[in-house]
């Protein structure tokens, strides 16, 4: 594989005593649409800000091509980077505040206008070109401020929460724009959002953090189908999380023994041992639901609760027999075929392949 184009190495930001970001070891890749994900105050701005030169690691290194960047001010970098939600200028225009880099690099006027107004068509406000940004909507600016930074089309943009302030429908949109653009210019994205639909549908890989700690880093699908921790199972979709003591393990499968029965489970690339506390993850969408008895390695008897519709599908609550929440996934058709009721006694039954071990002490 190439060298990384950026490296963290047991980077740490301390601010007094508080630790922002603790002993964060990362490679990103030249090309790579990278989101760095988690809840409110888990590091993600501060890690931004370091790779901007914002913010000066406290120990630990960060390399850019291989070149030390801890002091190095933002505007002394040589590599083209930019940081989109530096604030635009409140009084220029739309296509003036596209054009300023432009202008700082002296590209002549005519191809400045005509740069500015096709990025502003790409963002979808082109009609807003010769309004005042102060007078635009929150949504609208933080369009102008994505043309601008892409207009420059540098080695490498990072992304504060870029669509916070667009409608859903918009967002979805914009998710389409900017992931065709990025692959299309092969521009590095360094994306950061507390959303997970957001990183899941437009990322390569996604950073999970927690407290200051990667938590997991994996592609979408790795992370949503093999959380390796409980942090990220909880965080991370809508898993079944089954607690319990190892038995023996066989063809790559190892026993369980749960409150809820005992079931079988992927054994990981580092097997626990037996008579060992772990816990394994199902999905939600993983999970059959059945009226009578299946014929299933995985089986337990539950209770329905209520039910949750987004759309065409829809998340059955269900109680085991122990007390425990399920959680299944199903389209929504498939269960009104079932005809069930709150109340209702059903069986639930899944692949020890889909069972996933996560790490131990976790
Ligand atoms: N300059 C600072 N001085 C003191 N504490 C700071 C400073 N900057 C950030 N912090 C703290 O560091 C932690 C991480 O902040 P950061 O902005 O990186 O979080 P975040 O994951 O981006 O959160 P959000 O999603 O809310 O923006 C927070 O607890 C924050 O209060």
């Amino acid at each position: 594989m190439t060298e990384p184009l950026v490296t963290f190495r047991n980077v740490e930001k301390r601010f007094d005593d508080f630790v922002a970001v603790r002993d964060m070891t990362l490679d990103i890749h030249e090309g790579e649409f990278l989101a760095i994900m988690g809840s409110s105050g888990c590091g993600k701005t501060t890690t931004l800000r370091m790779l901007a030169g914002l913010d000066t690691p406290s120990a630990g290194e960060i390399r850019i091509e291989g070149r030390l960047m801890n002091d190095v001010k933002p505007h002394e970098r040589d590599t083209p980077l930019v940081w989109q939600s530096l604030a635009l200028f409140p009084f220029l225009t739309a296509r003036e505040n596209v054009e300023f880099g432009l202008k700082m690099r002296g590209v002549a006027a005519d191809e400045r206008k005509k740069r500015a107004l096709d990025w502003l068509d790409r963002m979808q406000i082109v009609e807003f070109a010769d309004r005042n940004v102060a007078t635009l909507s929150g949504g609208q600016k933080q369009r102008v401020a994505l043309a601008r930074s892409l207009v420059m089309e540098p080695q490498m943009l990072l992304l504060d929460e870029p669509l916070s302030a667009l409608d859903a429908n918009l967002v979805i949109r914009m998710q389409g724009v900017l992931t065709r653009l990025q692959k299309e210019l092969g521009i590095t994205f360094v994306y950061v959002t507390h959303s997970q639909s957001e990183a899941f549908a437009m990322a390569d890989r996604v950073v999970i953090m927690s407290q200051g700690d990667i938590a997991q880093v994996g592609s979408p699908k790795d992370i949503y189908r093999t959380p390796a921790n409980r942090f990220v199972a909880e965080f991370v979709g809508r898993n079944n999380i089954f607690t319990g003591k190892t038995g023996g393990s066989d063809n790559g499968k190892t026993k369980v023994s749960t409150l809820q029965g005992a079931f079988l489970a992927q054994t990981p690339d580092n097997p626990p041992g037996p008579e060992k506390q772990v816990s394994f993850t199902v999905s939600a969408d993983l999970m059959t639901l059945t009226l009578t008895e299946p014929d299933a390695d995985n089986k337990a008897k539950a209770t329905l609760i209520s039910e949750e519709f987004i759309g065409s599908v829809v998340t059955v609550f269900l109680e085991g027999q122990a007390g425990q929440e399920y959680k299944v996934q199903m389209q929504e058709r498939a269960l009104a075929e079932l005809d069930l009721s709150p109340g209702a006694d059903v069986w639930l039954s899944w692949e020890a392949e889909n069972a996933n071990m996560l790490e131990t002490g976790s």
